[in-house]
């Protein structure tokens, strides 16, 4: 230890493991240099920890630090005596990185170095001479790679620790090659302090962008950093993102935040397609999705023709939104079908369930700056949310059946897990809680979006409560509508999104979130979801105290789910959100902190009552109700549709009367027409009547759907 240890926040151990006191009076400096210098590992209140790695070292060199300073400040920050032998690992990994880079010129990629020597070595391993056009003359300090195995290049290098450096010198840039691009920010638009950083540490002050990842959380507006960058390389761009939704979001806030003419932004998405006019001589910005790029299949003749003209052109920059989707093996071609000197990543959450992260580091560049998540909250620039997860304990019926699903010689083994998801996700007592936040949050003034990965529940438990939904196969136009009317109207306080709505979909009046399904334990979608509210909010009195926006993750007790949540949980808590558990409903009402009453609000709720009160409990409905109240639906929709309503909003009515079931009692065999149902064939042969849309060729698959199928009638009826 050091003699004035006590003075010193930093604990440096000699695996590179950093531990930062932040309650250190250059508390704010020294999370400066270590977000610039190594990557955040977990950031709560008190304690953070950070990672030195190769690629953090590689990001750092990147942004002009040199070696030595790097040491000297770890050496003056570190309680303890720096490990010699950690220093030499920061001198080693620096010595080659920053000096190979590669460029884009006239079409034609290059690779590039100050230092001859080492680049005769990168070109001497076999996997990278084989990306070469053509040999490296001795001596030569350039030479001319393939341009269809940049990929490749980019990644033996990566191997061999010879990161190389994608800059671009978009002041120097042709103008008959790369017109200019005529657009600048309005002199209204004031960049955030953490949006300058960002893009300080991407634009150098002589004319020169880097390429790389910017982290910065949900909502804290990457697309404005992303149209910034736009503005300030000055040249053609290609924005691509997830969904068409995000698509138009981009081009609403091009317009809104820049002095770019309508006519020089085109969106290219299924629904839209507008070839590039004049492209040669004239700079434009276009928008598009992942999935429009790097599909494979045939295409349409006018599709075909942008596509081509994409891939010919050159572009002054690509930003990549939610760039950790880049990995997957259909999105990865498309870096390389792009020419573009110069590549943005843009992400909340650097994570996914696979090792693919880290090939971002070659694919797209080091990253440039990572914003913390609390700190953004203590500022003001995001909404302080209260996280609970809402323990639902399973109704008898459906935790026997869950359990018999484990070891049941009827179910083949690679669907059993299916099953067991189709149970805990349909759960009556989940769904009975979810009604209750609804309720609940509605009566506040508060605005809810209802996460549902399983489409069925989504659909059914949306038109039962008269909500609008959105999932895939709702359309464009549609989804824009909804989206509009929950952001407008008080008349639509809540919506249900499947995951198309896990990311880029810009709410700012959404509040509070409720997770009834989720894709097992992706830290990535959790967090997402969260940032749907993490729009700043105004601070009300109502508001519950210190928290302003809700997250609940309602999960079935007892049950694989809550390991699943847990393990989605673990970005965000290393973001220092706590996640508060408690139970149920019923228990809810207790939480006094958030204006939970008993008796409950909701007078006219049938689970706000003990079910002994009830002298006559509402009847559930029969079968032939269940068809009658399907077939009105239908009519209703086609009504609806006739007059060009869209069918997912086709009823936005009050609240109906509901009537949940608490725990049937006593199974009635053969016959799910009364409180209980009881999963025997029989059943299911009923459902299979009732419901043949729901009915697919494997029989589990049947058994499955059938069970969907009850829990909503058992539970919504
Ligand atoms: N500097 C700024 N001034 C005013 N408004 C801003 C600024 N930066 C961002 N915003 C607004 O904040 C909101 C969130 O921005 P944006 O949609 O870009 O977030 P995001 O980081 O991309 O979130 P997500 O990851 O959830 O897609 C938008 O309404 C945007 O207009």
């Amino acid at each position: 230890m050091q003699p004035d240890h006590a003075r010193r926040p930093l604990w440096v151990s000699e695996n590179g493991r950093i531990i930062f006191e932040t309650f250190h009076p250059q508390a704010a400096q020294v999370a400066d240099f270590l977000i610039a210098v190594s990557e955040p590992v977990s950031r709560p209140q008190l304690m953070h920890e950070y990672q030195i790695t190769a690629l953090s070292l590689n990001a750092a060199i990147a942004n002009g630090i040199d070696v030595e300073q790097i040491i000297k400040v770890l050496r003056k920050l570190s309680k303890t005596v720096v490990d010699e032998s950690f220093l030499e690992f920061i001198r080693e990994k620096c010595k080659s990185t920053g000096k190979l880079r590669l460029i884009l010129r006239d079409g034609r990629h290059f690779l590039e170095s100050e230092d001859a020597p080492l680049l005769q070595h990168l070109c001497s391993d076999a996997d990278v001479a084989a990306c070469l056009v053509q040999e490296l003359a001795p001596e030569s300090r350039i030479v001319e790679v393939d341009s269809l195995k940049v990929e490749k290049l980019k990644l033996a290098a990566h191997q061999m620790s010879f990161p190389l450096l994608q800059e671009y010198e978009f002041r120097r840039d042709r103008e008959d090659t790369n017109p200019q691009l005529t657009a600048v920010l309005r002199p209204t638009v004031n960049l955030r302090p953490y949006q300058q950083r960002a893009l300080s540490k991407m634009f150098s002050a002589d004319g020169v962008a880097k390429s790389g990842i910017v982290v910065l959380p949900c909502g804290a507006g990457k697309t404005l950093v992303g149209i910034a960058a736009c503005c300030r390389v000055g040249r053609r761009a290609l924005v691509l993102t997830t969904t068409a939704v995000a698509v138009d979001q981009w081009r609403r806030q091009i317009q809104l935040f820049t002095s770019l003419p309508p006519e020089d932004v085109y969106a290219l998405t299924a629904e839209h397609k507008r070839p590039i006019e004049d492209a040669q001589r004239r700079a434009c910005i276009v928008i598009s999705t992942y999935s429009m790029l790097g599909y494979t299949g045939r295409r349409g003749g006018d599709t075909q023709f942008i596509l081509d003209q994409l891939q010919q052109l050159e572009w002054g920059l690509l930003v990549v939104d939610e760039v950790q989707v880049m990995p997957a093996r259909t999105f990865r071609t498309v870096a390389t079908m792009i020419k573009s000197h110069c590549c943005l990543g843009l992400t909340a959450t650097l994570v996914r369930e696979d090792d693919l992260i880290q090939d971002l580091h070659w694919l797209i560049g080091p990253k440039l700056y990572e914003a913390n998540w609390q700190q953004l909250q203590d500022e003001g620039y995001l909404a302080r949310v209260r996280c609970i997860e809402v323990w639902c304990d399973m109704s008898t019926e459906f935790f026997i059946e869950y359990l018999q699903a484990a070891d049941s010689p009827e179910v083949p083994g690679s669907l059993r897990a299916t099953l067991q998801r189709a149970l805990w996700t349909c759960n009556p007592n989940k769904l009975k809680t979810c009604e209750y936040l609804i309720r609940f949050h509605e009566q506040r003034g508060d605005k809810i979006i209802v996460f549902s990965d399983n489409i069925f529940i989504l659909k059914d438990f949306a038109r039962r409560l008269g909500r609008y939904y959105i999932c895939g196969s709702v359309d464009m136009r549609e989804r824009l509508q909804i989206l509009s009317e929950f952001q407008e109207s008080s008349a639509c306080n809540t919506i249900f999104l499947s995951k198309v709505g896990d990311n880029a979909i810009d709410l700012p009046v959404a509040n509070v979130i409720v997770q009834i399904s989720s894709h097992y334990g992706s830290r990535r979608q959790e967090a997402q979801r969260l940032g749907r509210i993490l729009r700043p909010k105004p601070q009300t009195s109502s508001s519950g105290g210190r928290f302003n926006a809700y997250f609940y993750s309602v999960v079935s007790r007892d049950t694989q789910e809550l390991y699943h949540a847990n393990r989605r949980q673990q970005f965000l808590v290393e973001q220092g959100y706590n996640y508060q558990a408690g139970k149920g409903c019923r228990r809810l009402r207790g939480w006094s902190w958030m204006g939970f009453r008993h008796p409950c609000t909701f007078q006219d709720a049938w689970c706000t009552a003990p079910r002994e009160q009830h002298e006559h409990p509402p009847r559930l409905p029969s079968a032939a109700d269940a068809h009658e109240a399907q077939e009105m639906h239908h009519e209703r929709h086609e009504h609806h549709e006739h007059q060009e309503q869209p069918m997912s909003r086709a009823r936005l009515l009050p609240l109906p009367r509901l009537c949940w079931i608490a725990e049937p009692k006593t199974p009635i065999a053969g016959d799910w027409r009364g409180r209980a149902i009881r999963f025997d064939p029989t059943v299911l042969r009923k459902f299979r009547m009732q419901t043949d849309n729901f009915c697919t060729s494997s029989w589990l698959e049947f058994k499955a759907r059938g069970l969907l199928a009850a829990s909503v009638w058992i539970c919504l009826g």
